[in-house]
């Protein structure tokens, strides 16, 4: 067997074009939705998916408010441009690029922004809403998961669900989604006891921990969903450099049902739920559909 592949580049894409009429029809009205990134320093993978971010919104017709701040900025300086965006009526999402340098805390950071901004999700009232399926900003990378999971399979009530990972942007509100969904839903991590013997009773299986190809073929139950979160940059034996995610995608595609590559799986989705959230912020924001 040899698994559907999960398309996230054209997923994306078929998202963005929708955003792209619904933010006309907006811009129409009187209300363009506008989007503020801010990177602190110089990240080298972090520019690229700014420059990505800022590019995409732009075309998807939203207006685009970019920050490029030096890495020696402190936490004051961050905070006081927050505040200015969090009053700036043009600005209805802000998203603040992470990792950010070690003199700034990322936590007060992230509260700092208003839930009705955040469209990262990470505040703490968005992940409550999330959490107890009251509404609320989803953060992208799960939510783009949810998305690519329900082109394959629309009703996953009753499915067991494995997430690999318990980090606050993607496995803890994986696991809600899912749960939301009517999976039963395990989380390992790293002290979870044979996590092959875990992975291989699940139907769906999400792997988000940050480790180049941990998930082997023999882990996959035959037709399972596999989600490979990861985007891990390794050298190969040539020397030269390659994107690999958390799963071995040749050995689990032979196994899997449906199976996300990497590059080209979730990453894109990230960026076009960015956008997402941002013109469901906006339509909010200015009272043009119930919160
Ligand atoms: N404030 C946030 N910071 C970060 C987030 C986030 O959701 N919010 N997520 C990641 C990085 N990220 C978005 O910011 C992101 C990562 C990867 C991709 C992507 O499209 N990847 C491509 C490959 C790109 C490459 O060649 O390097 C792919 O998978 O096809 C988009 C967004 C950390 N920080």
């Amino acid at each position: 067997m040899v698994a559907q592949l999960i398309d996230g580049k054209a997923i994306a894409a078929r998202l963005r074009q929708d955003l792209a009429v619904e933010v006309a029809a907006m811009t129409a009205q009187g209300h363009r939705p506008g989007l503020a990134v801010v990177l602190v320093g110089e990240d080298p993978a972090s520019q690229v998916y700014v420059r990505n971010k800022a590019r995409q919104t732009v075309e998807v017709g939203m207006e685009s408010f970019e920050y490029r701040l030096p890495a020696s900025t402190g936490q004051d300086e961050l905070l006081a441009l927050v505040d200015r965006l969090n009053a700036d009526p043009a600005v209805d999402g802000i998203l603040v690029q992470l990792p950010l340098p070690p003199q700034i805390d990322a936590t007060t950071v992230l509260r700092a922004i208003l839930p009705e901004k955040d469209v990262d999700g990470f505040h703490p009232t968005n992940v409550g809403l999330v959490a107890t399926g009251a509404g609320g900003i989803v953060p992208c990378t799960p939510l783009g998961s949810m998305m690519l999971i329900e082109t394959v399979r629309r009703d996953l009530a009753g499915l067991n669900a494995v997430v690999i990972g318990r980090s606050n942007i993607v496995g803890k509100p994986m696991v809600q989604l899912l749960l939301a969904a009517g999976c039963t839903v395990t989380v390992a991590h790293s002290k979870t006891v044979d996590l092959p013997g875990l992975c291989r009773r699940a139907d769906i299986l999400v792997a988000a921990v940050g480790r180049p190809e941990m998930v082997r073929g023999d882990w996959v139950k035959p037709g399972a969903i596999v989600i490979d979160v990861g985007i891990n940059r390794v050298t190969g034996a040539d020397g030269k450099s390659r994107l690999v995610g958390d799963v071995a995608f040749a050995e689990a595609q032979a196994v899997a049902g449906a199976i996300t590559p990497v590059p080209g799986g979730v990453g894109p989705m990230t960026i076009a739920c960015l956008l997402h959230n941002t013109v469901k912020a906006a339509a909010v924001r200015r009272s043009l559909v119930p919160a």
